[in-house]
C-alpha cells in the first residue's frame, strides 16, 4: 500500500529535484532494494505483489467473494493479493474444488498454490488449458481477469512490446470469453503507440479506462498498467 512505500516516494522528488543522472539511477536502486525487502519482510511471492495491491486499492478490482482469473500468475504475488481480497474473513468449505475456487492462476511455469486457488500449467491460449478453466469456472463467470504477463524478452524494444501486446489483446479475448458484465480487467502494457493502441481498443468493452503505474513498479521500466471498469460487450462485436 501507499504508506509501505512512502520513503521511496521521497527518494522520488529528490530525484525530480535535478539530482545527475548517477545518483539518480543509485537512487533508483535504493528505491527497488527497499521494495524487495518490503515485499520479502510480508512474506510476498514477489515484489511485483505490491503492484497489485496499490492498483487494489486505487480501483477495488478486487472484491469479498469474486472469481477472478490471473494469466501469468508466476511465482504467485499477484495470485496472493488476489486470494486475500476475496477471502477477506470468509475462508469457504473446500475452498480447493473446482466451482469453489476463488482465483484460477494461469503460468506457463509451474508455483505452489495456496488455499482457494486452483494452478493451471500451460499456455493459457491452448484449447486444453481454455478447458481447465472452464472446469474451475464450473458454470461461473468470472467478476475479473487479470494480466501481469510478460513475454521472454529478446532485448530488442520494438519486438518486446509487439509480442507484449499480443499477449495483452489475448488477456482482452480472455475478458471477452470469461468476464460477467460489469466485470473488471487489469493488464501490464508497455508503453508504446501500439500500447495506446491497446487502450483505445479496452474503451469499447469498458465503461472507464484508466492507466496507472503504480509506486512499486521500477520507474525506468516502460510497464504501465490499465485498469477497466465495468465491461460490457462491444457494440461493434454483436
Ligand atoms: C512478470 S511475470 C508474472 C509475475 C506474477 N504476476 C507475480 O505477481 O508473481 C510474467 C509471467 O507471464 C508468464 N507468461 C508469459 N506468456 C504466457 C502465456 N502464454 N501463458 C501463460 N503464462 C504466460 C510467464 O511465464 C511469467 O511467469
Amino acid at each position: 500500500m501507499a504508506h509501505v512505500l512512502l520513503p521511496a516516494a521521497r527518494w522520488f522528488s529528490t530525484i525530480r529535484k535535478g539530482k545527475s543522472v548517477s545518483s539518480a539511477r543509485w537512487l533508483n536502486r535504493q528505491q527497488n532494494d527497499h521494495i524487495v525487502k518490503q515485499a520479502k519482510r510480508e512474506g510476498l511471492r514477489s515484489r511485483a505483489a505490491l503492484k497489485l495491491r496499490e492498483i487494489n486499492a486505487k480501483f477495488n478490482v478486487v472484491r469479498k467473494g469474486n472469481v477472478v482469473i490471473d494469466l501469468g500468475a508466476a511465482p504467485g504475488g499477484w495470485t496472493q493479493i488476489a486470494i486475500d481480497e476475496c477471502r477477506k474473513g470468509c475462508p469457504p468449505e473446500n475452498p480447493d474444488k473446482p466451482g469453489k475456487v476463488n482465483v484460477i492462476a494461469i503460468d506457463l511455469l509451474h508455483f505452489v498454490a495456496f488455499p482457494g486457488v486452483g494452478v493451471i500449467v500451460g499456455d493459457f491460449r491452448k484449447p486444453d488449458i481454455q478447458a481447465k478453466i472452464v472446469d474451475y469456472l464450473a458454470g461461473r463467470q468470472a467478476d475479473v481477469v487479470l494480466s501481469d504477463m510478460a513475454p521472454s524478452f529478446s532485448g530488442l524494444g520494438f519486438r518486446d512490446s509487439e509480442d507484449q501486446l499480443r499477449l495483452c489483446q489475448n488477456a482482452l479475448r480472455m475478458a471477452q470469453l470469461y468476464l460477467k458484465p460489469g466485470g473488471r480487467f487489469v493488464s501490464k502494457v508497455l508503453r508504446s503507440p501500439a500500447g495506446d493502441q491497446f487502450r483505445t481498443e479496452l474503451k469499447q468493452y469498458f465503461d472507464v479506462v484508466k492507466a496507472m503505474k503504480p509506486e512499486s513498479s521500477r520507474p525506468e521500466s516502460t510497464e504501465i498498467f490499465y485498469i477497466g471498469l465495468g465491461f460490457r460487450r462491444s457494440t461493434q462485436q454483436e
